[in-house]
């Protein structure tokens, strides 16, 4: 999106957004990852306090698209931390927004990828392997379907139901 940033997007766009085709996320999210600015397709996930569906997803290949989870808002755990990063960097993800807590920020802000997240928190979550990939989630006070594109930059976050042209 090194054309387009979100302001631009949200100024040029004003029907998409009274239709809801386009969402702004509301600004709760933390800024982390070398990537300030980042897009693609949206892969959901709705987890609380479990992250095993988190690597299960990120072993993937990514092809530039974006992980986002909804754990709920959980301010009792970390559902992403520096491995996780790396390995979505290493499988070519574009970025990773987190309803929820991550941790390793120092490894996270080292990887080549764009996370956003609500908050940080020292403790790892359960390994139980409960949740649901692919599924409606309702995240920032937008309903996001898998398959929709998210727009990240410094500003804010946009989905978009169709690819943005650039
Ligand atoms: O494995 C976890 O629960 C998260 C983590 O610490 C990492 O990704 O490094």
């Amino acid at each position: 999106m090194a054309a387009l940033t979100t302001a631009e997007v949200c100024d040029s766009n004003i029907k998409l957004l009274e239709d809801g085709d386009l969402r702004v996320l509301h600004p709760v999210f933390k800024i982390y990852g070398q990537s300030r600015a980042f897009s693609g397709p949206i892969v959901t996930l709705k987890i609380f306090e479990d992250n095993v569906l988190v690597r299960e997803l990120l072993e993937t290949k990514g092809e530039g698209r974006v992980l986002v989870i909804d754990g709920g808002g959980s301010m009792r755990c970390a559902l992403v931390g520096g491995n996780l990063a790396q390995l979505a960097q290493n499988m070519g993800w574009a970025g990773i927004v987190v309803n929820g807590c991550i941790r390793d920020v120092d490894e996270i802000n080292g990887c080549d990828i764009g996370v956003r997240a609500l908050a940080t928190h020292p403790q790892k979550s359960n390994k139980k392997g409960h949740g649901e990939k692919h599924v409606p989630i309702y995240l920032g006070g937008a309903l996001i379907h898998d398959g929709e594109w998210l727009y990240a930059d410094s500003d804010g976050i946009l989905v978009s139901r169709t690819e943005l042209s650039v």
